[in-house]
């Protein structure tokens, strides 16, 4: 899948190579003010997932619409907002981001598979304040120029790790958040002990994020054990009947 996936980005790539204009990226690199992610100590944030489908389960939600999604996310307590972009696995679109930046004040994280340059230009044109970058799909060198290129545009790496030897790689980079994502992305199963088991191998100065698989304040609790200043979720959200209720029973985890 990860194959698949992959070469497709590769020819986004290709056309993002004839149409982008890349004389817009200076310009707005100057005038682009980014929303950071605040964090508040000893708490795990949520970032919040627009996630209308997902290449194993396909579309997870039927009445999904995005403007409302996005709205009652930011009522409810998201820290940030995980707009995906992915068209052929994930039914996202890059068109929501500059969509959902004018709908809400909250920072925004692209997810998408980002194998080029182009696609962090893209980013920034598309109001991008946090990017996602995922180890697996990079040797070291590639990851070094993609994480340095992605802070000079201003805007946020997220390094997503899986095991042990890509959190020492995403070490080796000028990062200052890892994202353990809790699904393996050869075969798809979730398993939220990867996040407990990696944490003690990321050091204090460096956010940890936990991705995929978090449902329930039991969840969130344990990662606040384990030293996680956010959680990713979006299948628990989108497939609940009521996604700002959920959302608020997540951020207010230790009520209850
Ligand atoms: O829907 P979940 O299980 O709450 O997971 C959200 C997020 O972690 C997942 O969508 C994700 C993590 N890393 C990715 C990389 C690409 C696409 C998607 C992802």
């Amino acid at each position: 899948m990860l194959g698949r996936i992959i070469a497709q980005k590769r020819r986004e790539v290709e056309e993002l190579r004839v149409g982008l204009d890349i004389d817009k990226v200076s310009e707005l690199k100057r005038s682009k003010h980014p929303r950071n992610f605040n964090h508040t100590p000893n708490r795990v944030a949520v970032i919040a997932e627009l996630k209308k489908a997902s290449p194993i389960k396909g579309q997870l939600c039927a009445d999904y619409n995005l403007p409302d999604m996005a709205l009652s996310y930011a009522e409810n307590g998201a820290a940030v907002i995980s707009v995906l972009t992915d068209k052929e696995f994930f039914q996202g679109s890059p068109d929501f981001l500059p969509e959902i930046r004018t709908l809400v004040q909250l920072p925004l994280l692209r997810k998408d598979f980002i194998i080029d340059e182009l696609q962090l230009y893209e980013s920034l044109l598309l109001g991008a304040d946090l990017v996602l970058l995922i180890a697996a799909v990079h040797n070291y060198p590639r990851l070094l120029d993609l994480t340095v290129k992605c802070r000079e545009l201003g805007m946020e790496p997220l390094l997503e790790v899986h095991d042990r030897e890509e959190v020492k790689k995403a070490l080796d980079l000028p990062v200052g958040m890892i994202g353990v994502n809790n699904r393996n992305l050869k075969d798809f199963t979730v398993d939220i002990k990867t996040s407990l088991k990696l944490a003690e191998y990321i050091p204090d100065n460096i956010g940890r994020v936990s991705e995929s698989g978090i449902r329930s304040a039991a969840d969130m609790r344990l990662l606040g054990e384990h030293g996680y200043q956010a959680a990713l979720i979006g299948e628990a959200l989108v497939t609940s009947p009521n996604p700002g209720m959920k959302l608020r029973e997540l951020v207010n985890y230790d009520q209850g």
